[in-house]
């Protein structure tokens, strides 16, 4: 077996609204969960544990919290749960937590560091497989600048992973979410681990803590539908304040929303992926999910930088490399980052400070 079904070792990399929510849901399920935060939010963990406040009222429980990977040791699952800027600097803290057969599940919006990570040699057993595709056509410059997350986290060890739960954060330590938590799971390559059954306990982990859990064979798909919701919402919401709800119906949005979906969908396609919905289908999605602020617009409302990177700018340049026109997605991508320029510049007046 190649970890305790019953007790697997789980941490959680981030302790923001996603980390604290599903921290606070499996450690109210019973798993004992580890958490890796810094600053205020290690502070009130440490003193309080964490706290989920949803629907059904406010759950508490306590987790062990730590500032380094290394007090923390090996784990069976690693949950990543920052923004996508902040992982290639993670990297020396992920290292302690990994043994032979821990699983790595980056919870994290955008285009993932590993999406071309699927041209692998087949491995012989208790080896990484290793990249037949030379590292520079693997490597997505704007999610993984100097390509080591590429070079130094086995394809075979994450399990992609696509998050629809919204959440924020009230305090340090303590996240709200309101809407039911939904995810999306499945091997990057085929790996010998798939067939021990890793993906089992990790839904019927997920499962425990209260979060509906798909896995899919076609992870990929899953996460270019994803990165087509937030391409056509999250830079959106930052230039006008909507919601959801507000989005996704007001006409002339909607316009706009169906130009980033075509240009999303061509890029996904020249890749071989295939989007899960229709234009329509992400419409009446985003409508039903109703008065919900984007990641992105709570990181501008708090004077942050903005996840636009791998929301944007990974969409970019996957379409540059395949010369696919996306012209709307280069208009949003200036323009959000004119909102995030001034923004940034009235956060650090005011002596706030840029998250990384
Ligand atoms: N919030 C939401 O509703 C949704 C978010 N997502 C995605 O989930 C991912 C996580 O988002 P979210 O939880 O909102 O983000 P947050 O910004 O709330 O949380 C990220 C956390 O990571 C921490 N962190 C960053 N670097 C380090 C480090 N070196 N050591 C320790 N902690 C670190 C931050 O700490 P610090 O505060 O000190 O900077 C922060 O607590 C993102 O990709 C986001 O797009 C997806 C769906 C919905
Ligand atoms: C699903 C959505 C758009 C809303 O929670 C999200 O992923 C985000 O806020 O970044």
């Amino acid at each position: 077996m190649l970890f305790s079904i019953a007790s697997p070792r789980i941490a959680i990399v981030g302790a923001g609204a996603i980390g604290t929510t599903l921290a606070a849901r499996l450690a109210v399920a019973g798993y004992t969960v580890s958490v890796l935060a810094r600053g205020d939010s290690l502070a009130a963990i440490k003193r309080k544990g964490v706290c989920l406040i949803d629907q059904q009222g406010q759950h508490t429980a306590s987790v062990i919290a730590a500032d380094n990977g290394g007090e923390l040791g090996k784990q069976d699952i690693v949950f990543l749960c920052t923004k996508a800027h902040s992982v290639p600097s993670l990297l020396p803290q992920l290292q302690p937590l990994f043994g032979q057969h821990t699983c790595l599940v980056p919870m994290v919006n955008g285009t993932p560091w590993w999406l071309l990570m699927d041209a692998v040699e087949p491995c012989a057993a208790n080896t990484a497989p290793i990249a037949t595709a030379p590292i520079e056509t693997v490597h997505i410059k704007a999610v993984d600048p100097e390509g080591e997350l590429v070079r130094c986290l086995p394809a075979s060890a994450i399990i992609g992973c696509v998050v629809y739960i919204s959440a924020h954060l009230q305090a340090p330590g303590v996240a709200i979410s309101n809407t039911p938590p939904r995810l999306i799971v499945g091997d990057i390559v085929a790996t010998p681990d798939a067939a021990n059954g890793r993906m089992e306990t990790l839904v019927k982990v997920l499962e425990n803590g209260g979060i509906t859990t798909r896995h899919t064979e076609r992870i990929r798909d899953a996460v270019w539908s994803k990165i087509a919701a937030n391409l056509t919402s999250n830079p959106l919401s930052v230039m006008t304040g909507a919601t959801l709800a507000q989005l996704y119906s007001h006409p002339s949005l909607q316009k706009v929303v169906s130009q980033l979906f075509e240009e999303t969908h061509l890029t996904a396609q020249a890749y071989g992926g295939r989007l899960e919905m229709t234009l329509q289908e992400l419409l009446d999605l985003g409508e039903r999910m109703g008065a919900v602020r984007t990641s992105m617009l709570q990181d501008y409302q708090l004077g942050r930088a903005l996840e636009l990177a791998a929301i944007v700018e990974g969409v970019i340049e996957l379409a540059d490399r395949k010369r696919i026109p996306v012209p709307t997605i280069k208009s949003i991508l200036h323009l959000t980052r004119y909102f995030e320029d001034s923004a940034l510049r009235q956060s650090h007046a005011h002596g706030g400070k840029e998250n990384s």
